[in-house]
């Protein structure tokens, strides 16, 4: 049998009759043998033939670390393939569709943020990404990490074994700011006085400016600062800010640079003084380059971030507010008075907010989306609020695996619309 499509995860696909059988790191046109039993349970498989365009896969631990999952796609199938889920999602939500105005891939190496698992056993210290269903497997090779990461994971797992505070399991979250590494470790326990003196030595072994610590599971408990050395600083559209631990940025630079580039691309003619309200504002990538074009009324639920982005607003057309947009929603009545809406919500999509966002009637909307299956949820009442799709761009930040991003331009300007289209 052969491989026929890819899945959402990038399983390669195969049936017999209806039967959907999935299988990881497979790709179209690879040719297996598979045993099943008797009622089609799957048993076995092994490949018979490659496809004739797969090739081979660049790191020498794919199948085993969970991090990737279409090494043996070249970059443009790869791109071909988020490029037909973005559409097909676009398709599904009843929008009609025209070719993208832009496709981004970001280069291997430069991911600047990465979330890791790590195990520490009798054995020793495996730092990695979690295999679907099971354990992490040790980092021991990586083309996606920008290797400035790569290069502080063994001396990490030197200090993972060396901290009490860590029996078995902990988390890192690691971001490349312009001042370098900022790491939160994540761990059940509270660092021993002996473990502080630890990360503090770590820090200035490996001229890391800030180390926290998070103690419990909850990505709301707030981190605590444990070793910091100079200030945490990062370049944003031109302003130099300060951000908090822990906080989301784009994964690749490249990669924000192609989306701030396709929102202001989606951008219908604005004058200074016309609202722009932005939800899921985050530190205010795209807040900063926005407030170019009007006054930008910025809405994120990090408090954190908030903060970082209030203390650059001095001189800026912004406001920057704390708001839990999935329990407290930003009202129809609320965003009346925006001439645009810029949104960019997390994984799970907007849910009501979208509704809203819809019901208020504003005659553009920006929306960034990093998952198909939420967006096709999203933009249900945006279709039925008669929006139609104006432009919109593809962006591969995460290479090797089935996340994608996407920027869409909606609009209920007809005249917009047809300019566009001749
Ligand atoms: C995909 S990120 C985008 C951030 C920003 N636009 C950027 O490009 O850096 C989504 C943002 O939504 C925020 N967020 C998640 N859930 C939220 C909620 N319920 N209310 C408000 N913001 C939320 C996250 O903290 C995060 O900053």
């Amino acid at each position: 049998m052969e491989i026929a499509s890819l899945g959402r995860e990038g399983d390669g696909i195969a049936r017999i009759g209806a039967r959907p059988y999935y299988f990881p790191y497979l790709v179209p046109g690879d040719v297996l043998d598979l045993q099943t039993d008797e009622a089609g349970h799957y048993l076995e498989h092994h490949l018979v033939s490659p496809a004739s365009h797969a090739i081979a896969p660049p790191c020498t631990i794919f199948t085993q670390c969970g991090g990737c999952a279409t090494q043996r796609l070249s970059f443009s199938d790869q791109l071909s393939w988020k490029r037909a889920r973005v559409q097909a999602a676009l398709e599904r939500a009843g929008l009609d569709v025209p070719p993208p105005t832009a496709m981004h891939q970001s280069a291997p190496l430069s991911r600047r943020r990465v979330d890791l698992a790590v195990v520490k056993s009798e054995a020793g210290v495996v730092i990695g990404l979690h295999q679907r269903k099971s354990a992490p497997v040790d980092m021991t090779s990586c083309q996606l990490l920008d290797p400035r990461i790569f290069a502080l994971l063994a001396p990490l797992r030197d200090l993972m074994r060396r901290l009490g505070a860590i029996s078995r399991e902990a988390d890192l979250h690691i971001n490349l700011f312009d001042s370098g590494a900022d790491i939160v470790i994540g761990a059940n326990a509270a660092p021993s006085l002996s473990d502080r003196g630890k990360i503090a030595a770590f820090a200035a072994a490996h001229h890391i400016p800030r180390i926290c610590w998070r103690q419990g599971k909850s990505y709301d408990n707030k981190p605590e600062v444990i070793a910091q050395l100079r200030p945490v600083t990062h370049d944003f559209s031109g302003t130099t800010m300060s951000p908090p631990p822990g906080s989301f940025m784009q994964p690749t630079a490249s990669g924000e640079a192609a989306i701030i580039a396709s929102v202001c691309e989606a951008l219908p003619k604005l004058n200074k003084r016309d609202r722009i309200a932005e939800l899921y504002s985050g530190m205010g990538t795209l807040t900063l380059p926005l407030s170019a074009y009007g006054f930008v009324e910025a809405y994120e639920g990090a408090a954190s971030s908030v903060a970082a982005l209030d203390a650059v607003r001095t001189g800026k057309r912004l406001s920057c507010s704390v708001r839990d947009l999935a329990r407290q929603p930003l009202q129809q009545k609320e965003l009346e008075k925006s001439r645009l809406v810029v949104m960019d919500p997390p994984r799970m999509g907007a849910g009501t907010q979208a509704a809203q966002v819809a019901e208020a009637g504003v005659r553009d909307v920006i929306y960034v989306s990093c998952n198909p299956q939420a967006l096709v949820n999203d933009l249900a009442p945006f279709v039925r609020q008669g929006y139609a799709l104006l432009s919109w761009s593809v962006i591969d930040q995460f290479l090797w695996s089935a996340e994608v991003e996407a920027v869409l331009a909606l609009t209920l300007d007809r005249k917009r619309l047809a300019k566009r289209r001749a």
